[in-house]
C-alpha cells in the first residue's frame, strides 16, 4: 500500500513539531502539508527544519482546503474552534481526522459527530497507551470500590498549558463516573476556592497544577477514611502523544468513516 500522505495542522507549535518528527520517523506515512494560521510568522518556513529534523521541502502554508484535498489524513493538536473547522474539511475531503486538541466546552464538540458520517475521526484527550491503560483500570477500580471512597483527579502539566482540567483528567474523571454508574456532568467538582463546604459523598472532584516543563502528570486518588489507592501516569516525552497519533491515523486509514477512540485503536475499548 501507498504511503499516507498527512497533513499537520498547527505544525509551529509544540505537539505540530513533534507529529512532523513522529510522521517523518515512521515507515507508512509522509507529511504532506503543515498548516498554520493566516498572518502567521511561521508561514513559509520548512515544516521539518521546524522540527528540527532536517528539510522536508514542505513550506508552512495556511491553505488547509488544498492540503486536505490532497491528503489522506490529518493530525490536529490546536484548540477547539481550529479542530471545529478542519473537521468539517476533512469530511468534505473525505479523509481520516485525528483530534489531540482538548478544551472543549460541554456539547461544543457535538458537530464532530456530523463529520464522522464522512470522515474518519480519532478523538482523544491522550494518545498515550499509558493513559488509555490507566482510564480501564481507574473504570474498575471505581467499580470495585463503594461510595465510601472518594474520588480526586489532580493533574499537572507545563506553565504554556491554556486550558484546565486538563483533557486527560476529564477522561479519566469520565472513566471513574462510568465505573461508579453515574454522571461526570452531575458530579464533578472541577475548582474549590473559599469557604466551599464539607465535601459531597459522590462527588468527583479535580485539581490543576501547572508550571516549569511538566509534559503530563496525572493522578486519581481514590480516598476512604482508612486507606487509599493512587493510580498515576507520567508522561517523560511529548513524542509518546504524536507517536499515539501517527498510530491512530494509520489504523483509522482501514476503517470506515466514524467517530472512534484511542481506546478503540489499542483494543482497549469495552
Ligand atoms: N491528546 C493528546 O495526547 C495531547 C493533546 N494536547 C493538546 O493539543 C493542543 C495543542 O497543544 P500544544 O501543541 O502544546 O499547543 P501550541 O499552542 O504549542 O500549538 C497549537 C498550534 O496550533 C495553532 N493553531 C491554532 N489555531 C489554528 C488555526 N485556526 N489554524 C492553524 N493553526 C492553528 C497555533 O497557532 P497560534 O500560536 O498562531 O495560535 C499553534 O501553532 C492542546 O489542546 C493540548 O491540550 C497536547 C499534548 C497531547
Ligand atoms: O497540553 C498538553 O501538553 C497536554 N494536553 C493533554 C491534556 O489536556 O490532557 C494531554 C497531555 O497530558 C499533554
Amino acid at each position: 500500500m501507498s504511503e499516507m500522505r498527512l497533513v499537520v495542522v498547527g505544525a509551529a507549535g509544540r505537539m505540530g513539531r513533534a507529529l512532523v518528527r513522529a510522521v517523518t520517523e515512521s515507515s507508512g506515512a509522509r507529511v504532506s502539508a503543515a498548516i498554520e494560521r493566516e498572518g502567521s510568522e511561521f508561514l513559509g518556513k520548512d515544516a521539518g527544519e521546524l522540527a528540527g529534523c532536517g528539510e522536508l521541502g514542505v513550506p508552512v502554508t495556511s491553505d488547509a482546503l488544498t492540503a486536505f484535498a490532497a491528503a489522506d489524513g490529518v493530525l490536529d493538536f490546536t484548540a477547539p474552534k481550529a479542530s471545529l473547522w478542519f473537521a468539517e474539511l476533512a469530511a468534505q475531503a473525505r479523509i481520516v481526522h485525528v483530534i489531540g486538541t482538548t478544551g472543549w466546552a460541554q456539547g461544543e464538540d457535538e458537530p464532530l459527530l456530523a463529520a464522522a458520517r464522512h470522515a474518519r475521526i480519532v478523538k482523544s484527550g491522550n494518545m498515550s497507551l499509558g493513559v488509555n491503560l490507566l482510564a480501564a483500570l481507574v473504570k474498575q477500580a471505581a467499580k470495585a470500590l463503594d461510595a465510601d471512597f472518594d474520588i480526586e483527579v489532580l493533574e499537572m502539566h507545563h506553565k504554556h498549558k491554556v486550558d484546565a482540567p486538563s483533557g486527560t483528567a476529564l477522561m479519566l474523571g469520565e472513566a471513574a463516573a462510568k465505573g461508579r454508574g453515574i454522571s461526570l456532568e452531575e458530579h464533578s467538582v472541577r475548582a474549590r476556592d473559599g469557604i466551599t463546604g464539607a465535601r459531597t459523598q459522590g462527588d468527583i472532584g479535580f485539581a490543576t497544577l501547572r508550571g516549569g516543563s511538566v509534559i503530563g502528570e496525572h493522578s486519581v486518588i481514590f480516598a476512604s477514611d482508612s486507606e487509599r489507592l493512587t493510580l498515576s501516569h507520567h508522561a517523560e516525552d511529548r513524542q509518546l502523544f504524536a507517536k499515539g497519533a501517527v498510530k491512530a491515523a494509520l489504523w483509522a486509514f482501514e476503517k470506515k468513516p466514524g467517530f472512534y477512540s484511542m481506546a478503540d485503536v489499542l483494543g482497549l475499548s469495552d
